[in-house]
């Protein structure tokens, strides 16, 4: 039995995440929001579980590593600053960060990956997403997962090579270019499509979240997984083996 300590415990995923931490047999270390100190709930947990905003991703490293243990970060939104601080951290403890804890969406970056790798790049990838009302972020955290993981196989940089926002006369699309779009509207938990579009076929490889206990679900996995790790940075593959 692990505690854990939930970062973002009044919001949506935190809700969903105390009630996975019960079902699956751990122990809720107990929860902090904006205010909150999370150096105190960090001596209390055995792990902690980051589902709240980009703006206390440092604070929430710095308690980990205060408290010796480690953390997932299922927080979306985070900046290139961001990913260093994580690759910092990362040195001293286990971290593991993922725009999508679910085992569905980390098959399919596997797939994404192999039919980018096999497919020419004249074979055009765009990459569409749809999420509740709510959502602030966009491109979504597991669009941009996709995407580097399109990116990765065909030998590119991501940031490079994106287009998205298309709006007015925007010109042809550019050779090799991984394009987004992001939809929001109602109470969806988080669809995905990659479309890998060729000369007169197309591929779609899709993802539908039917509710949000998957993500809690996997980042229970994944948390209990991290416990004892060396430091590093992981994925949700390597917890996985996929
Ligand atoms: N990786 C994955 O698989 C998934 C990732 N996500 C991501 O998780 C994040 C949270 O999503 P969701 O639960 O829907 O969002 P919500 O807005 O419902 O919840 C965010 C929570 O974080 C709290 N919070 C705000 N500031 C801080 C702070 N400084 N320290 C600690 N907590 C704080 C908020 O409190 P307050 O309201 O008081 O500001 C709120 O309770 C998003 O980035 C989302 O994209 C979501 C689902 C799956
Ligand atoms: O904000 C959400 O809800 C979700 N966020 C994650 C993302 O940005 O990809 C994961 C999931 O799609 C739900």
């Amino acid at each position: 039995m692990a505690r854990i300590g939930i970062i973002g415990s009044e919001g949506r995923m935190g809700h969903v995440l105390l009630e996975a931490i019960a079902a699956a047999g751990h122990e809720c270390a107990g929860g902090v929001d904006r205010g909150d100190d999370v150096a105190n709930l960090a001596d209390a947990s055995d792990v902690l579980v980051d589902f709240s905003v980009p703006g206390a991703l440092k604070d929430n490293l710095h308690a980990a590593i205060g408290a010796g243990i480690p953390i997932l970060i299922g927080t979306t939104g985070i900046s290139g600053e961001h990913h260093l601080a994580i690759d910092n951290a990362a040195r001293a403890i286990a971290v593991l960060q993922t725009g999508n804890t679910s085992l569905g969406v980390t098959l399919l970056s596997h797939l994404v990956a192999e039919a980018a790798a096999r497919l020419g790049t004249d074979w055009d990838i765009e990459i569409v997403e749809m999420h509740h009302r709510n959502k602030v972020d966009a491109p979504s955290g597991t669009a941009i997962l996709l995407g580097e993981a399109a990116a990765a196989a065909r030998g590119i940089d991501l940031a490079s090579h994106t287009e998205s926002g298309r709006d007015g006369h925007t010109g042809a699309r550019k050779p090799g270019a991984i394009g987004f779009a992001a939809l929001r509207g109602g109470t969806v938990a988080g669809e995905h499509s990659v479309i890998l579009a060729g000369d007169q076929e197309r591929i779609t490889l899709s993802h539908s979240a039917e509710n949000r206990a998957i993500f809690a679900n996997g980042a229970i996995r994944g948390a209990d997984w991290l416990i004892g790790r060396d430091a590093g940075r992981y994925t949700m593959q390597d917890v996985l083996g996929i």
